[in-house]
């Protein structure tokens, strides 16, 4: 059974819709590349994944073992995070609180996932530091930690490395990738930076308020939307 099944999927806002037709299935271990411009249903789709608003009809299902709670997420950063006066640490273990038990403390398990989050990511050096003193790929690098220690098998991240310089983003492509193909999370992201992403994405989701293709990343890049989005440049 695949991780996850949209079944003509449609979402509206006080009753109109604003994405329909969303029909499609991801495999776990596959790497989903979400493109589509500016309010083609992107985020709005993110929201209905993580279960944060309905579709107005279709069903969103989840399978393989994953719970819906189980979604590690990393979502678009506000100034207002950039300045969290927590630390590395601490964010990174809040990671945790999907997995609530009692007494609601931080139990063992739980901080040695964190720990293990950490050391795959680099950031035991930076355990003590100050989130809000942190350059923006580190600040980044802390928010995947925390999203990974919410799940084990899907991670949603929105637009992960807007902002950062060509270096930092090159470094979080890295590490995403080892995530999907080392630790067998599951990848969906929603870019606007295909191009970096081409080598990595197993599969593409267009959205322009309605899914205009699913599919594998060799197909995609047959189709005219594929060629278009691209810009019609050599690859
Ligand atoms: N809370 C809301 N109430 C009413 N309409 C909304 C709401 N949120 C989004 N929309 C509308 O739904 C459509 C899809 O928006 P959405 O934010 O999902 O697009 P997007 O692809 O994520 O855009 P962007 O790339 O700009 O973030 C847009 O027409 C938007 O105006």
């Amino acid at each position: 059974m695949a991780l996850l099944t949209c079944s003509d999927v449609t979402f509206s806002y006080e009753g109109i819709p604003v994405l329909t037709d969303v029909n499609f299935a991801l495999e776990a271990g596959s790497y989903l590349c979400i493109v589509g411009e500016n309010g083609s249903g992107k985020s709005t789709l993110v929201k209905g994944l993580l279960h944060l608003k309905n579709p107005s009809t279709g069903s969103i299902t989840t399978g393989d073992g994953l719970h819906p709670s189980e979604i590690g997420y990393l979502p678009q950063q506000t100034a207002a995070q950039k300045d969290f006066p927590a630390s590395v640490w601490e964010v990174v273990l809040s990671g945790r609180q999907n997995h609530p038990h009692f007494p609601p403390f931080y139990t063992k398990a739980d901080k040695e996932d964190a720990l293990r989050n950490m050391e795959l990511l680099d950031l035991l050096p930076l355990k003590k530091r100050c989130y809000r003193d942190l350059s923006g790929g580190q600040q980044q690098r802390v928010l995947l930690a925390r999203a990974l220690c919410a799940t084990k098998k899907l991670l949603l991240l929105d637009e992960p490395v807007t902002g950062l310089d060509p270096v930092m983003t090159n470094e979080m492509y890295q590490l995403i990738r080892r995530i999907n193909r080392e630790q067998n999370v599951t990848i969906i992201m929603v870019s606007h930076d295909i191009r970096n992403i081409l080598p990595d994405a197993t599969h593409i989701l267009q959205l322009d308020q309605k899914q205009v293709f699913f599919g594998p990343m060799d197909e995609y890049l047959k189709t005219e939307a594929g060629k278009q989005f691209l810009g019609g440049a050599d690859l």
